[in-house]
């Protein structure tokens, strides 16, 4: 046995060191986002200055993989530097409500903390007295924040936001919080008194393009490739394909799978059959996790937006067309279908997870009409896969 592991370890590899692909990674720098880092710290700059008495709140929104989590994460590793501050980044997909969130922060101080027994207001109470004790300030990354909402209210956000106000007596103010959401137009779903916390504080991410993807994906060659293992027309491949969802996660996956593939073929460089290789293998459609995301509504109008697109041969489709056939879909599986509201909400959040894309079709104001097009995907693959997805949903309710 220990010959194989012998024989494996001698193999060549492209990879120098694979760790700088993970995806919980944050590089030293952050290209293309530095300006956008900078005007964070500029936001928290009365925090990091004054300290007593100053807290201040930022939200931070772009679509999937533009860089939110690992920006917020960079500039909590700069301020943990500085004396006398803290940085929690809290997924609130994995604590999402606000006993769990606040539990994790909680926990920071005090490993033991109980999952049980203590009130909202306690616990921020009990937060207070710890930072007090230890004279510190805090900063609260609340990571994909509108999955929190989704399940369990805005209450928290209330909490977190009048933190300010005399209702905790005696404390001083020492916490921060910085929002992180996909959806640009989360702001609106807050009440007032959080929106007026959250003031002009939002940064909102764009989508990479192929340059900025292009020097994001050179940082990471750097750190995990042996040199000159990774090709020119490999890299151009991979930020051509992920540009187009502008997703930095995807590219770096990309060029991550296409070594392996590379290691696994024994070739010593990775060329763009390598790459095509993995993106055939990882396209973000067929990502379990994707789905995970949506209820049987965004499925229904998923499936009326391929199958338009697969019967077409249009490039793009209408949302008049897209919800008109939603509702013979919903009758078919017997499915209430939603008010159009509720339906253009399903296409916001879709154009959100990045897997629809929706434009505004001519010049001018009036007769304008939002186009919906899919990124790069057969339509008819897409609905096989959908159509998986809509079986185990409705099998289990
Ligand atoms: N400017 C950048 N420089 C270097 N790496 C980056 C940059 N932007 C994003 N990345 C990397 O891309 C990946 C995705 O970024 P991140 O997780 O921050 O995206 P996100 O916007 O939070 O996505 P999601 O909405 O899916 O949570 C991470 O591995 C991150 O390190």
């Amino acid at each position: 046995m220990n010959d194989i592991i012998k024989d494996e370890l001698s193999r060549p590899t492209v990879f120098k060191k694979e760790k700088p692909l993970y995806f919980d990674y944050v590089p030293e720098n952050l290209p293309e986002r530095e300006e956008e880092l900078r005007y964070l710290v500029r936001l928290f700059r009365d925090v990091i200055e004054e300290r007593v008495g100053s807290s201040q709140s930022a939200l931070i929104t772009g679509k999937v993989g533009t860089g939110k989590t690992v920006m917020a994460k960079k500039f909590g590793e700069m301020l943990e530097k500085r004396r006398g501050f803290n940085y929690v980044h809290v997924n609130c997909r994995k604590h999402n409500t606000g006993s769990l969130a606040l539990i994790k922060v909680l926990r920071n101080y005090d490993k033991r903390f109980p999952e049980r027994g203590y009130s909202v207001e306690e616990m921020l109470r009990a937060l207070f007295n710890m930072l007090e004790i230890r004279d510190k300030y805090l900063v609260i990354a609340m990571d994909e924040i509108d999955f929190l909402i989704k399940k369990s209210g805005p209450d928290i956000l209330y909490n977190l936001s009048r933190m300010s106000d005399d209702s905790l007596g005696d404390y001083e103010n020492r916490i921060s919080v910085i929002y992180i959401a996909r959806d640009p137009n989360f702001r609106e779903e807050l009440d007032q008194s959080t929106q007026s916390t959250l003031r002009g504080n939002i940064i909102n991410l764009n989508e990479y393009n192929q340059k900025e993807l292009t020097t994001i994906l050179n940082q990471r060659i750097k750190l995990a490739f042996n040199p000159n293992t990774v090709t020119t027309e490999t890299i151009e491949l991979i930020s051509d394909i992920a540009s187009e969802w502008g997703n930095a996660r995807f590219a770096i996956e990309l060029l991550w799978k296409a070594g392996k593939k590379a290691d696994s073929e024994g070739d010593e460089t990775v060329v763009p059959e390598h790459v095509r290789w993995a993106k055939a293998e990882i396209h973000p459609y067929m990502r379990k996790e994707l789905f995970n995301d949506m209820n049987k509504n965004h499925l229904m109008v998923l499936l009326s937006i391929a199958q338009l697109l697969q019967n077409s041969n249009k490039a793009y489709v209408t949302t008049g067309e897209v919800e008109e056939n939603y509702k013979i879909i919903c009758e078919g599986h017997n499915i209430k279908p939603r008010r159009y509201t509720q339906f253009w909400h399903y296409i916001q959040e879709l154009n959100n997870m990045g897997v629809i894309d929706t434009s505004l079709s001519g010049k001018g104001k009036r007769g304008r009409t939002t186009q919906i097009s899919l990124p790069d995907i057969p339509a008819n693959m897409l609905k096989q896969e959908i159509e998986k997805h809509i079986n185990t949903i409705l099998k289990h309710e």
